[in-house]
Order: structure tokens, then sequence, then C-alpha cells
């Protein structure tokens, strides 16, 4: 687990209130912008979360008119000029990287506990990769999504290719893909990207946080399973998908919580659960 003070970023902030964390990208006068510390922040950051502290949803905002504006350009210029030398060498370096950069998003969804973002205007490039790791997307009616990767003369590496194809249909994901399009807010949501379209930003994060606030009053382990089934249905067939789920179950039931949902229920008060095992940090 890398050791981050959370006290110390240079691109997000954090805050952990009634078991929901929340991370907003801070960089709001460089339109949050993916310099190299947020790619190793913000990896950090989820999984300290999981692994540390209290909280059993994670909300991901930003700051400022524009969710992120994607990679920050300055990234790939010094990549030119950091990337020289003999090409398999070149080659396997720039592999790392890119494995590198999906692991920073990879985070969001290996993390036990679910992950919700809010974003508002621009969601570039990077950005789109990155909420697609996501379990669950709101937006604000400025909001607008632009796999603007093929614009620049390269394909989207990061995670976009990968995980839209479950998110939305083929046609539309290849269309974006292929010219770089905005897909704006009623869009996103008419083919399901999004969950729910917002007048504002504060609007969307009052809803947001109620949403999340719902997911964290019940059983850790409960939302846990779902998510860990979510997930690997997304890559398995349904027959494999059974299985681990009764050998999950087999091994996962959490008797103490359903006796304590019922109790709750029959006593007309807010159930009281077990946290997940998080290894203490005094956070
Ligand atoms: C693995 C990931 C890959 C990727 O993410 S590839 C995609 C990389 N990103 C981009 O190519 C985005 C390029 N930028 C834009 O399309 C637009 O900008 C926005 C939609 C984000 C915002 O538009 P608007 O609100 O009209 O602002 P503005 O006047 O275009 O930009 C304000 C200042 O921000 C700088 N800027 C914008 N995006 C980036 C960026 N990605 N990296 C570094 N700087 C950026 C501009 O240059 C400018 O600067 P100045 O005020 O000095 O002219």
């Amino acid at each position: 687990m890398p050791n981050i003070d959370f006290s110390a970023l240079e691109t997000l902030s954090v805050s952990i209130e009634n078991n929901i964390a929340h991370i907003q990208l801070s960089r709001p006068e460089a339109l949050n912008s993916m310099v190299p510390a947020f790619w190793r922040e913000l990896p950090a950051v989820v999984r300290k979360i999981d692994a540390e502290s209290q909280a059993r949803v994670i909300v991901i905002s930003s700051q400022g008119k524009h969710f992120s504006a994607g990679m920050d350009l300055s990234v790939f210029t010094n990549m030119a000029k950091d990337f020289q030398g003999e090409p398999a060498r070149r080659a396997e370096r720039t592999r790392r990287l890119v494995l590198e950069l999906q692991d920073s998003f990879n985070a969001m969804e290996e993390v036990r506990i679910p992950v919700l973002v809010a974003v508002q205007g621009g969601v570039i490039g990077g950005a789109v990769d990155m909420i697609c790791a996501a379990d669950s997307r709101y937006c604000t009616e400025d909001a607008y999504f632009t796999i603007k990767e093929t614009e620049l003369g390269m394909t989207a590496d990061v995670g976009t290719l990968q995980r839209l194809p479950h998110l939305m249909p083929q046609g539309l994901i290849r269309e974006l893909a292929y010219t770089g399009r905005n897909m704006q807010s009623e869009e996103a949501k008419a083919c399901g990207f999004v969950n729910q379209v917002f007048s504002d930003q504060q609007t969307m994060l009052e809803a947001v946080m109620k949403i999340a606030a719902k997911i964290a009053m019940h059983s850790p382990m409960a939302v846990a399973g779902c998510k860990e089934m979510i997930n690997y249905t997304r890559d398995h067939n349904v027959a494999d998908s059974l299985t681990y789920m009764a050998t999950w179950q087999s091994g996962m039931f959490q008797m103490p919580d359903v006796q304590e949902a019922m109790a709750a229920g029959q006593q007309r008060r807010l159930p009281v659960y077990a946290e997940l095992h998080k290894k203490s940090s005094g956070m």
C-alpha cells in the first residue's frame, strides 16, 4: 500500500465524512489536466481509502468549469523528448507506461467499495477513460464527453475502448471514437452512459451524495459482493459467473448482517453493520 499523505496531494483533495469519501480533482486553473502527479495520486488515494478508511463509497468530482481536459499536453511533448534510443527498448518503455496509466484507473474498478463520478463541462480524452472505470456516472447539463485521442493521431489506450462496449451501444462508440465528436449530456443519458443529468454542479453533488449515503447505509459486505459479482459477470459467461457466485456465497454469506437487517426492520431503526476489514490508519 503506498504511503500517501492526504494533506500533501498536488492534484486532488480528499475528505471523508459519514462513511463517504469525496475525492476532488483540484487543479481547476489547469482544467484538471492529467499531469504525472495525478496519475500517481489517484490510484494511491483510491486504494488507501478502500484499505484503511471507514469509507464505504467513494464520490469523485472536480473543481472548476471542466471535469478534466485529459492528459496534460506537456506529457506528450516530454515523451517525445524522453523516449529516445533503440526501438525495442523505447517500445518496451512505452508499453510499461501505458500499463501504468491503465493501472491508475483500474484501481477504481478493483477496490471493494463503489466509486461514483459526478462530472461537469468537458470530460476529455483520459477523463473518459477514467469515468468508464467508475461504478456509476452522473453529469450536469453542460457536460460533454470526447474521445479526443483520435484527433491527436493516437488510439485511446487507458480503458475507454475496453470498457465502453459494456456501457453503451457499439455503433455509437465507434462513431464517437472514429470522429472524436462531443457527446452531449442528453445523448449520454439516452444511451445509458450516465445515470442522471442535473441542472448544475451543486444540485448534482447533493443528489449523488444522497445516493452515496444510501449505499453507505447497507451492509458493506453485501455491497462489496454486488461489485465483485457485477465486475466478474461482465468478463465471464453466465455459467462461470453463477458458479463463482455460489462459491463466493459459501464463504461470504453474512448471517449477522442479514439478522441485523431484519432486526432493524422490525424495530424500525437503521441497521448497524460491522465495517469491512481495514488496516487501521487513524484516518
Ligand atoms: C491517456 C490520455 C490521453 C488524452 O487525454 S488525449 C486528450 C488530451 N487533451 C486534449 O487534447 C484537450 C485539449 N483541450 C481542449 O479540447 C479544450 O481546451 C477544452 C475542451 C479542454 C477546454 O476548452 P475551453 O474551455 O474553451 O478552454 P481553452 O481556451 O481551450 O483552454 C484553456 C487553457 O487550457 C489549456 N489546455 C487545455 N487543455 C489542456 C491540456 N490537456 N493540457 C494542457 N493545457 C491544456 C489551453 O491550451 C489554454 O491555455 P491558454 O489559456 O494558455 O491558451
